[in-house]
């Protein structure tokens, strides 16, 4: 079976004619949400469904993805794990901090992390980074898939807080979750402006575009944390 690493981690399987997306399985033999598990020359991969998954989407968008294998990684917004799961397949020297503020969700998260230990379930509301500051060291990406109208916000300050100088923002922005009538490219100008100049830190957005036909009125954006090194 012909397989290509499109990124770090993040494979394209030909399976008669149709190209999958997966990850290698971390734990092989066990399925996390139900996707398909294929085994090809003693590797097993997972399918990674991007109808499921905003990073899964962003792969299948041409994105950049600004993820290796001894990344570390704050996801927030991490629900029961599915896109976490693949997060810690790619990252296998690497380390993702899981925030979620719903406990019922997080009550399956936990599960996920018995078993993969390159997952720190953290519950918490992540706008509130300072109530696990204690617990999340610096790192090299956030990835924000939260679904509020303070995205923008939230994804800044937790990057002040947790973010490596020059490290990525991966947002995911849902433009109803913001305002339900208003045109979504209008949204998603006016966060993409706030995130270039609206905070007291700032980005570079380096790729945006819209997520469709994944997932309707999303932008997937990656933005690097802009540092004035002359100063
Ligand atoms: C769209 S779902 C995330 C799906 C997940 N990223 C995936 O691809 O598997 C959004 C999640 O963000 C969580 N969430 C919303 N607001 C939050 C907040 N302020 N802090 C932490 N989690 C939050 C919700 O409980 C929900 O589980």
């Amino acid at each position: 079976m012909p397989v290509r690493e499109l990124s770090s981690g993040i494979y394209e399987l030909d399976i008669d004619d149709r190209m999958i997306l997966a990850t290698k399985n971390m734990i092989p033999g066990t399925s996390v949400y139900g996707e398909r598990l294929i085994t090809d020359d003693g590797i097993e991969y997972r399918q990674w469904d991007p109808s499921r998954s905003k990073l899964g989407a962003m792969v299948l968008k041409n994105f950049d993805i600004p993820l290796e294998t001894d990344s570390t990684v704050l996801y927030l917004g991490a629900a029961s794990g599915t896109t976490v799961s693949h997060v810690s397949d790619i990252l296998t020297d690497g380390l993702v901090y899981a925030v979620e503020f719903s406990p019922r969700t997080m009550r399956d998260l936990i599960q996920l992390c018995d078993q993969r230990p390159n997952i720190i379930p953290i519950l918490a509301d992540a706008n509130k980074p300072q109530s696990y500051a204690h617990i999340v060291e610096k790192v090299d990406v956030v990835f924000q898939d939260v679904a509020q109208p303070n995205q923008a916000e939230i994804a800044v300050f937790n990057s002040k807080y947790f973010l490596e100088e020059h490290g990525h923002l991966m947002l995911s922005i849902k433009s109803r979750s913001i305002d339900t009538v208003a045109s979504p490219k209008k949204i998603f100008k006016e966060e993409v402006r706030k995130l270039e100049s609206g905070f007291d830190i700032e980005f570079e957005v380096l790729e945006r575009k819209e997520l469709e036909p994944f997932h309707e009125d999303h932008l997937g954006l990656v933005a690097q944390m802009f540092v004035d090194d002359e100063e």
